[in-house]
């Protein structure tokens, strides 16, 4: 492979070309027309249909398999998973775990706002929810991980797994040692649009759920879409992307190291390292190949594909405050800080959906194991949007109580108001027909 590095010297310019900030764009028209009719199926023939498609999309062989992962499954892969591997999802999960206990609101909190006024909020689970689990391109315990202990953690009574059954018509071994740790045990072997459909709608086997959440492909992505009216789709998580954000403290081997942590998950995903500093850019630049040469094929494809292509690369711009600029307007799902003082540098940072600070929190450990979740907003949505995190798996209901003897001057202000919006009703509730009324 001769192609070289992107690399974007913007040091004659303050302008940082709109360009940049995009991702790879997923036309999802053409796919929206393919999963149309694999959610009618779904619809109609409900298991029939999950079967055919695995065999379709799956590329299943085996002469009969069963939706739901069995108990002689869950044995089978625990017997063969390596017990090291099993120590290390343990600590992941504890990790993952103790973040989201702390993250988990009080049930229930309320304040006298004025005399008389009490007020605030009930926070209570949801009672299903879908986790998904992709296994298109790899196998991902570490979604099961980041998608089920917060619904645990938060109190979902009903937490189910859906992915796409291997050939071998089982789940990944990972996938099912990791849910039997967490305590997951309700796996059904359905992926993409087909999966989707599953648990919003309910089939004789696989449980109609509330929610949906985590990433998929983009089968998935344009079901979602399409079936937000019959189940949340919950926040979408597309391609992983990431910065690295580095001023002239940084070491460009370590930058670059870092840079190809995201861009190595598939040809669509998006990374770039962004500094104002030359030496680094050069140091990142001359790294890279000698890294790609030494990782295993698929992934050092890939990661070439988005560093060599126009969705990544390094950006070397003229100043630090105009890295700054570039990361508030990417708005990266990750963006691991490698300054001087990243705590400092951490302030000036109002766009992004995980920030990891210094030398010692790559990309990678915050993917696995640190315990924030690591399903974030991609394409730019962490301009609004927020980690997936146990606040995805509750609801809030506000509540509030009237005393006594608040109740009559907020009757009067309240009278004037449904008077004014011409609500005759509201404003007969709050009358003196009310107060005869709670004289009796
Ligand atoms: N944000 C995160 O936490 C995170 C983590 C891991 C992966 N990701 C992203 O999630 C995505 C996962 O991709 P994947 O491929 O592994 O997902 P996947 O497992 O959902 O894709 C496979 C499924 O796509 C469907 N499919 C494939 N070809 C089809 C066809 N021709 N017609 C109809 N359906 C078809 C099938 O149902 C199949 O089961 C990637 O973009 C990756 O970057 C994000
Ligand atoms: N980078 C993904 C989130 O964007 C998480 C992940 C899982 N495995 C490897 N990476
Ligand atoms: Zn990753």
């Amino acid at each position: 492979m001769t192609e070289s590095v992107n690399f974007i010297d913007l040091r004659m310019t303050g302008v940082i070309p709109p360009a940049l900030y995009r991702r790879t764009e997923t036309d999802l028209s053409g796919i929206m027309a393919k999963v149309e009719p694999i959610i009618v199926a779904v619809r109609e023939e409900g298991d029939a249909a999950l079967l055919r498609f695995a065999k379709a999309f799956d590329g299943v062989t085996a002469d009969s398999m069963t939706l739901r992962a069995t108990e002689e499954e869950f044995e089978t892969a625990f017997a063969s998973f390596d017990p090291e591997m099993i120590e290390t999802l343990k600590l992941a999960i504890d990790n993952i775990r103790r973040f989201h206990e702390a993250q988990k609101p009080e049930e229930m909190w309320m304040k006298e706002i004025s005399p008389g006024v009490w007020t605030g909020d009930r926070m209570l689970p949801i009672d299903s929810v879908a986790c998904y689990v992709p296994r298109g391109k790899g196998a991902f315990p570490s979604v099961v991980n980041m998608t089920c202990i917060p619904a645990i953690v938060a109190g979902v009574k009903r937490v189910v797994i859906i992915t796409p059954p291997g050939p071998d018509g089982r789940v990944d071994a990972g996938t099912l040692v990791a849910a039997k740790l967490i305590g997951v045990t309700e796996i059904y072997k359905c992926g993409g649009a087909q999966g989707v459909a599953a648990v919003a709608y309910g089939t004789p086997t696989v449980p109609r759920c509330e929610k949906i959440v985590g990433p998929g492909s983009p089968y998935v992505v344009a079901a979602k879409r399409l079936l937000a009216q019959v189940i949340d789709p919950g926040t979408p998580a597309g391609p992983s992307e990431a910065l690295i954000l580095a001023d002239d403290s940084a070491d460009g081997a370590l930058a670059a190291l870092d840079l190809i942590i995201e861009s190595e998950h598939g040809p669509d995903s998006s990374a770039y390292l962004v500094t104002n500093s030359a030496r680094v850019a050069e140091e990142a630049r001359a790294a890279l190949p000698g890294y790609w040469a030494e990782m295993d094929e698929k992934r050092a494809g890939f990661s070439r594909a988005v560093l060599c292509g126009p969705h990544g690369g390094i950006v070397l711009v003229k100043d630090f405050a105009t890295a700054v600029e570039f990361v508030n307007g990417y708005a990266p799902e990750h963006l691991e800080i490698l300054t001087a003082e990243p705590f400092a540098t951490l302030g000036q940072i109002r766009n992004a959906g995980e920030i990891l600070l210094g030398r010692y929190t790559p990309v990678t450990l915050g993917n696995y194991l640190l315990g924030p979740n690591a399903v974030l907003p991609t394409n730019g949505a962490a301009r609004t949007g927020s980690p997936l995190c146990v606040f995805d798996y509750m609801k809030r209901a506000s509540i509030a109580h009237v005393t006594s003897a608040a109740y009559p001057a907020l009757a009067k202000h309240a009278h004037r108001f449904a008077s004014y919006e011409g609500f005759d009703g509201h404003a007969r509730a709050v009358s003196p027909l009310r107060d005869k009324l709670l004289a009796k």
